[in-house]
């Protein structure tokens, strides 16, 4: 594939990183897996699941763009949370082109001029794309206007737009500076999304020109180990009370093909530790019975054999760890 500019002086590929951020639960990673077309980041109705900058690719005629999926960046209260914004501002200043994500459904806040903030301070060359999320919950032309705009004052954007990831498709000529997007596209759920496509283009008109950088149909280079501990936790985490989220944290001990078994029916053992910070946390985890684990394990080795293609045991348990987030030692055990 030639990466030189055509007659007209476009470049025939381009290729290069994104990245999303915005504060916990803008749907940061809803939208990388919209656009990618496949479930590779972890998405819960609760904030700060997203833990490892989890790549997905979307492959286009002409161009590849590398997503980069990063936690929440927010104002540090504890050691992990420190560590977490210099993962995120060590990425920052890699990519090509930053998204930067405010749900359409709530008013700008802190946590957003917080980023924003942030923002301004990227080297100026790397230009960055506000990005109205869930468009879909607002029904209102107006109030939808009225968040672009407010979107809008908080910083110096290359370009603005107003997409949704799921939900009811919106209706041709709705407001919004890139309202001309193809409101009947179709996500990846089977919902209709909403101005993917609009968003992809401007992403991918800031990227250099070049060759792909990765095989044609790789979705994410994330180890497998990493998947498989995100897709553990994400079971892990849903139902269960608010101060949980915060106090867990998952690792792939071994995951190796047992032996002794025909050709035919091969069977993957994954071992997987799930930490807690306190023994009350470990209760809630486990449940009267052992009955909430099982439903954990039964829902992640789903998700796991459809990922890895392969039937899975899956061996959960269950461990304190106390205070991990406040323990430098714990956290570099733990892998932060
Ligand atoms: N209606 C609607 N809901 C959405 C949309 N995008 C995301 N959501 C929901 O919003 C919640 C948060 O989405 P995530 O994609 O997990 O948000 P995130 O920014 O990655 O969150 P963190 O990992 O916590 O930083 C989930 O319940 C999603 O289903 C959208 O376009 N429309």
């Amino acid at each position: 594939m030639s990466d030189g500019p055509d007659p007209a002086g476009e470049p025939s590929f381009r290729s290069g990183f994104a990245c999303f951020v915005g504060r916990p639960n803008a749907g940061k990673s809803t939208l990388t897996n919209a656009l990618v077309g496949t479930k590779v980041a972890i998405t819960s109705g609760r904030p700060q699941t997203t833990r490892h900058a989890i790549r997905g690719i979307v492959h286009r005629e002409d161009a590849q763009l590398v997503l980069v999926d990063t936690p929440g960046l927010h104002r540090p209260r504890t050691l992990l949370g420190q560590r977490l914004n210099d993962v995120v501002r060590a990425t920052l200043s890699e990519v090509d082109v930053v998204g930067f994500c405010a749900p359409a459904d709530e008013p700008v806040g802190r946590g957003d001029q917080f980023i924003a903030q942030e923002l301004s301070r990227l080297p100026k060359r790397t230009p960055v794309i506000a990005i109205l999320t869930k468009a879909d919950k607002v029904a209102d032309p107006d109030r939808l206007g009225a968040r672009l705009l407010e979107l809008a004052s908080l910083g110096d954007f290359a370009e603005i737009v107003p997409v949704s990831a799921v939900g009811p498709a919106r209706a041709q000529g709705s407001p919004g500076i890139h309202a001309s997007g193809s409101p009947g596209e179709r996500s990846p759920g089977g919902s209709a999304a909403y101005q993917l496509d609009v968003l992809a283009d401007l992403l991918v008109a800031r990227l250099p020109a070049g060759p792909p950088l990765y095989p044609d149909g790789e979705l994410t280079d994330e180890p497998e180990l990493v998947m498989v501990a995100e897709l553990v936790r994400e079971a892990a985490l849903e139902g269960v009370r608010d101060e949980l989220p915060h106090s867990l944290a998952v690792v792939v001990e071994e995951m190796l093909p047992r032996e002794d078994r025909p050709a035919d029916r091969p069977l993957l053992d994954v071992h997987v530790n799930v930490f807690v910070e306190r023994p009350s946390q470990k209760a809630i985890v486990i449940g009267a019975g052992g009955s909430r684990l099982k439903d954990v394990g039964t829902r992640a080795r789903g998700q796991i054999e459809a990922l890895l293609g392969t039937p899975v045991f899956l061996d959960l348990r269950v461990k304190v760890a106390k205070d991990w987030q406040r323990d430098p030692k714990q956290l570099r055990r733990l892998g932060f």
